[in-house]
């Protein structure tokens, strides 16, 4: 009976939705086409019993690992059997939800040698890690130094007699340490180490470094290697081998160095191409770039679940007979709709990024190298900003779900063990927001030099203006015009530039300003990201969008995604003068009638992401709301419960139950 009222209230919010869902999901999707590959994919994943994940948070980690194992060799079967494209094969991959050293053989590897490698380099090796004859990994980042690339400690030292690099591990500190995959699946990895020829140091390359016999898999000689142990969480990041890797003395051909960025010529020669140096870089950049994209995967996915739950949950008041539903708490509302908005944000601001990447990476083959600083200030900053506030936001849809969010079989404490790393790797956030600070220094420098600012600084050339502009809201309406808010996010990032900038000039040495001022250099990142993912949104707003309805809401949460985080940074806006407190009172009202205006659609939004229960893995959040019945049946799976009296009653619980007993009786 509970069980069916249940259901029914998600079909009665279904009803009520104002806008053209299946336009919305393909607004979502990114595309037609992209839709349809994404829910064949999903359904595929979701009907195939090997990719059954519910069972992750009880197996061991021998298990655990070998039904990763398994699952990947079972996707791959399938991707062959059924000729999938690459693109049916990423999103393969991706619904099989589950952390896996394939995430780093077509994440990282392959494009390190695609991006690094000479047209031989990649001829050579390529076609071999596409048929996935040998596994690989990115051995980066090393005990002693994961943030600072440059203080990496491996060395690659040339013996031009036997025309070979010698790999070796000088310290314990250079040990290589997190690299996924290599623990115990990678044949291969690229490991970044410091080119050392006739005693000198050149800093540091890409070697492709073969650790595996092919034939049975051991370590070939002068290789340690092994896994870095349990991670935080049960299941969650711990389906991956990260890995540890000591080289001693292992030698490998000259030509496994990848030689785009240097050449190191048979008498041992070093030539710089003339390609930038931080080309090295460019596998990073290119993966933070996906971040971003996945970033707003996992935050409408925990959002999605949050939203069903809070329509389902009812606690205190009335409701046509009926305890009020969650959702309708303005306090919810107001934590919900929120993330909900930076879902959609995000996902706009990624598809951006895409674009980003894909024309620079065009123009680096053209030999224009001009877009590179900003490319990798974008993709730095925006990688930074989605992954924290997407970690945070997990969290905090844990909160919304009340008690139940913190049980397994809500999907959310697994969803954000596995995702909070993302916040580290590829970059800790801060180090990353510190890149753009220094890139948005530099830029302010150079403007009265004539440099013209590009792309997302370009607001910056309007710089006397923004410094003084008044904010042009006279009433509540105003706030809903996206001129008028980007150019107070362009006047708020402006204004906290130039404040910085001024306060690094009274410095006599940059790196003593940058020391001391950082905090703060932090947050001038942040407020400069923030306008480009306010400002994306705008832009996406401005594009055709078929379907009935669809633009109002995506204005709708474009302008709750803008002035929530006027709310929350009300600081920023006040202190630079951008706002005034009269201002900031009217938005707070709008705010809370966009509230009103998406509680009607708020199920339909979280439907247009299009998730199967299979993806989500949420009994809070399955699509037809039924929810007490199945969360009685997830508790009856746990193992706990398959004997009514517990091992260990008749070792630990009886004697001490005997003994109190006893004591009673005295
Ligand atoms: C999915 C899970 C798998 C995870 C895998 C991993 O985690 S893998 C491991 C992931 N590991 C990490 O993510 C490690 C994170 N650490 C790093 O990326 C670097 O150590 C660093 C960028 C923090 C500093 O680097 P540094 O000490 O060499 O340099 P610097 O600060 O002195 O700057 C010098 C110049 O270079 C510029 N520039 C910098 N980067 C780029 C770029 N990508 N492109 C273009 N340009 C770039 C910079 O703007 C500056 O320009 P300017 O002002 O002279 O015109
Ligand atoms: C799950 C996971 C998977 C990974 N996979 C790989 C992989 O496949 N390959 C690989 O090579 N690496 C991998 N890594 C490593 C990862 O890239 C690094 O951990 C990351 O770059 C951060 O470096 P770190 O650990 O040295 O942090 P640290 O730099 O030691 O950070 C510690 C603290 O110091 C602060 N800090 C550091 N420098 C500065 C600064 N200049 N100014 C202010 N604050 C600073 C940071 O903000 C942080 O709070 C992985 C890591 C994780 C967690």
């Amino acid at each position: 009976m509970e069980a069916e009222a249940a259901v029914d209230y998600l079909v009665d919010e279904r009803s009520k939705a104002q806008f053209d869902i299946d336009a919305m999901k393909i607004i979502w999707a990114g595309g037609k086409h992209e839709f349809e590959v994404s829910d064949r994919m999903a359904r595929l994943v979701a009907s195939d019993p090997v990719f059954r994940k519910d069972n992750r948070a009880i197996l061991d980690r021998k298990e655990l690992f070998k039904n990763t194992l398994r699952k990947a060799a079972h996707a791959w079967k399938r991707i062959i059997e059924l000729r999938l494209s690459e693109q049916e094969a990423s999103k393969l991959r991706f619904f099989v939800d589950e952390p896996a050293y394939t995430d780093l053989h077509w994440g990282m590897f392959i494009p390190v040698i695609k991006g690094q490698g000479t047209e031989e380099q990649r001829k050579k090796w390529l076609p071999m890690a596409y048929r996935m004859q040998i596994i690989g990994c990115y051995a980066q980042t090393e005990l002693g130094h994961g943030s600072n690339v440059q203080g990496l400690e491996t060395t690659a030292t040339f013996d031009p007699e036997l025309d070979e690099f010698v790999i070796h591990s000088p310290t314990l500190t250079s040990s290589k340490w997190w690299p996924g995959g290599l623990g115990r699946a990678s044949t291969h990895a690229v490991v970044f180490a410091r080119l050392i020829t006739d005693g000198k140091d050149h800093g540091i390359n890409g070697f492709i470094v073969q650790l595996r016999s092919l034939d049975d898999h051991l370590p070939l000689p002068g290789i340690i290697i092994g896994d870095i142990g349990m991670k935080f969480g049960n299941g969650a990041y711990n389906t991956m081998d990260n890995g540890f890797l000591r080289f001693d003395h292992v030698r490998i051909p000259r030509d496994q160095m990848l030689m785009r960025v240097k050449q190191v010529t048979r008498e041992g020669k070093v030539v710089q191409s003339d390609v930038p140096w931080q080309l090295l870089y460019g596998t990073m950049v290119y993966v933070r770039q996906t971040i971003v994209a996945d970033a707003s995967c996992a935050l409408s996915r925990a959002v999605c679940i949050a939203t069903r739950y809070s329509a389902v949950r009812r606690q205190f008041g009335s409701q046509n007979g009926h305890e009020t539903q969650v959702i309708d708490y303005r306090t919810q509302q107001s934590r919900l709709f929120p993330l909900l908005a930076s879902a959609y944000a995000f996902r706009f601001v990624g598809e951006w990024l895409k674009w980003l990447y894909m024309d620079v990476t065009q123009r680096l083959q053209a030999r224009d190298f001009s877009t590179l600083p900003e490319a990798h200030a974008c993709t730095a900053g925006l990688k930074s900003l989605t992954t924290s506030v997407t970690a945070d936001a997990i969290e905090e849809c844990r909160k919304l779900c009340g008690g139940h969010g913190y049980l397994c079989s809500s999907g959310l404490p697994e969803l954000f063990a596995v995702y909070v790393p993302a916040c580290t790797y590829e970059g800790d956030n801060i180090v990353l927001l510190l890149q753009v600070a220094r890139f948005l220094m530099k830029t302010v420098s150079q403007l009265g030099s004539g440099e013209r600012p590009v792309g997302t600084t370009t607001y910056l050339l309007r710089l006397e203006h923004l410094l003084q502009c008044p904010c042009d809201v006279q009433g509540a309406e105003d706030w809903l015009k996206p001129d008028v808010v980007v150019q107070l996010f362009e006047a708020r990032s402006a204004r906290m530039t130039v404040a910085c900038a001024k306060s690094l000039s009274k410095f006599s040495k940059p790196e003593d300003g940058f020391m001391d001022l950082s905090a703060d250099l932090v947050s001038v990142a942040t407020a400069h990201c923030q306008l480009i993912v306010v400002s994306k949104f705008v832009e996406k707003l401005q594009q055709d969008i078929p379907g009935e309805g669809v633009k109002q809401q995506l204005e709708a949460l474009c302008s709750i995604y803008a002035l929530s985080l006027l709310k929350k940074h009300l600081g920023d806006f006040l202190s630079t003068s951008c706002i005034t407190s009269k201002q900031a009172s009217l938005a707070n009202d709008v705010l809370r009638s966009l509230y009103s205006q998406v509680r009607p659609n708020a199920i339909a939004l979280v439907d247009a992401f299009n998730y199967t229960d299979h993806f989500l893995g949420s009994v809070l959040g399955r699509y037809d709301g039924n929810v007490y019945p199945k969360l009685y049946e997830e508790a009856l799976k746990d193992p706990l419960n398959e004997s009514v009296v517990p091992d260990g009653y008749h070792e630990y619980l009886q004697p001490v139950l005997k003994q109190r007993l006893r004591t009673a009786r005295l």
